[in-house]
């Protein structure tokens, strides 16, 4: 594990002491400075048929550099000021250490107003296009496939929030960040929004960001991140490896409709509770995704699928540690059932919120934007628009209404 000047705080400076002017970036940035030229003649001058995709940080080109190497070039949208936040965060979070399920940054380039991120590139895209894509991704996951792909995320987060000094909470762990390379090996990567936790800290506030369906509860309220609120993401994802389904995605097999109707007020967290569902009728298994492949072994999935409920329970002292999550896939470590009760979904909290609100005001809602602007007012501070993908599902669910 590299402990680099910044992450011992030799340096002096913190993220926030940082500013986002070019001539401010931190001298003890332990990675290779690229020229503009370079990174230009490696992606045939950022030529569209080599954009490989499109994320809220700006666009990623496949390139190779001049030693035959292939490079994910990740350019940041000159007018995205967040984004510079981002970038320099990225920077000073992943530039320093490594690990194996990790993305690997080659290094960085800033000139005048390009900021511009360098990594391996990785062959098969993420999970959330392949595995739980559309359908456009030819690759099997068979069931051997997705425990190595499980156990990896889990030993990568656990190396970030115990091994790195300080710790690190990534909050945005979600399958679009989960890349994979040509052996399937899952490396966790977009480290935008991650956070270094300052030695003895138990959480930090701070403004909500992160994915709807992946959002702790908690940190969704309060803005506390701790690295339980990556455990909680973490689960929702296991969920989504073993049964194939995304927990955001609205369109649910037909059988499975009947769990709309259990739970009306549910717009996300869809996957979460009809696990919840399955397990208390002692039905796990039905969860499992069928094209598992002939390898599958369900007492071992139905494990995992505890572990991912116990990973979000609502009270976060019942949630495992990473380590121990990784004790618990491998087997090493038994999964206390007694632990597992009804999975928190931010859906909990938002409902609730209209409702008190609609309480408190006596006020039918006019339009979307209406209650979403109506929310954020009344919300705690910590909650912004920059939680954006929150309001989305705000929105969703005044349109039901
Ligand atoms: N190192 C890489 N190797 C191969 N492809 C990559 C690499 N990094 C990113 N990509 C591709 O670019 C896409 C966009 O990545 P990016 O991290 O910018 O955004 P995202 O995680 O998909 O979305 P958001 O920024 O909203 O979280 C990825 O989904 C992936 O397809």
């Amino acid at each position: 594990m590299g402990c680099s000047p910044f992450f011992c705080y030799k340096s002096g400076a913190t993220r926030q002491q940082i500013s986002t002017h070019t001539e401010d970036l931190p001298g003890d940035i332990n990675t290779i400075r690229y020229t503009y030229k370079e990174l230009a003649r490696a992606t045939e001058n950022f030529n569209p048929s080599n954009k490989i995709g499109e994320g809220g940080f700006g666009s990623v080109y496949k390139g190779r550099l001049r030693n035959g190497k292939l490079i994910a070039v990740k350019v940041l949208s000159v007018e995205s000021r967040q984004g510079l936040k981002e970038f320099l965060n990225e920077l000073m979070s992943i530039s320093n250490i490594s690990h194996g399920n990790l993305v690997s940054l080659y290094g960085y380039c800033v000139e005048g107003n390009q900021r511009i991120l360098v990594y391996n590139y990785l062959e098969n895209n993420s999970l959330a296009q392949t595995l739980l894509g559309s359908g456009r991704s030819n690759i099997q996951f068979n069931w051997r496939s997705r425990v190595n792909i499980c156990l990896g995320i889990a030993r990568g987060l656990a190396y970030l929030h115990d091994d790195v000094n300080p710790h690190i909470v990534h909050r945005d762990i979600k399958a679009s960040n989960i890349l994979l390379d040509k052996d399937l090996t899952p490396k966790i990567s977009d480290f935008g929004l991650a956070k270094l936790l300052p030695p003895n800290a138990s959480h930090i506030s701070t403004r909500v960001a992160g994915t709807l369906g992946y959002l702790a509860p908690e940190y969704a309220i309060r803005g506390q991140v701790t690295r339980k609120s990556d455990v909680y993401s973490f689960g929702v994802l296991l969920l989504e490896i073993v049964s194939g389904r995304s927990n955001t995605s609205s369109r649910l097999p037909y059988e499975d409709q009947i769990l709309l109707e259990k739970f009306p007020e549910v717009t996300n967290g869809v996957l979460l509770l009809q696990t919840w569902m399955y397990y208390e009728q002692g039905d796990l298994a039905k969860i499992i995704d069928s094209s598992a492949g002939d390898d599958l072994d369900i007492e071992q999935a139905c494990r995992f699928l505890k572990v991912g409920l116990l990973c979000t329970q609502d009270v976060t002292r019942h949630r495992p540690t990473m380590s121990t999550v990784v004790s618990m896939l491998t087997g090493e470590k038994d999964v206390d059932s007694e632990k597992i009760s009804k999975p928190a979904t931010i859906s909990d909290f938002m409902d609730l919120k209209i409702r008190s609100m609609r309480r408190e005001n006596n006020i039918a809602f006019a339009s979307s934007s209406t209650l979403l602007s109506t929310i954020m007012a009344h919300s705690s501070p910590l909650l912004s628009q920059e939680t954006t993908q929150a309001s989305i599902t705000f929105t969703a669910i005044s349109e039901r209404e």
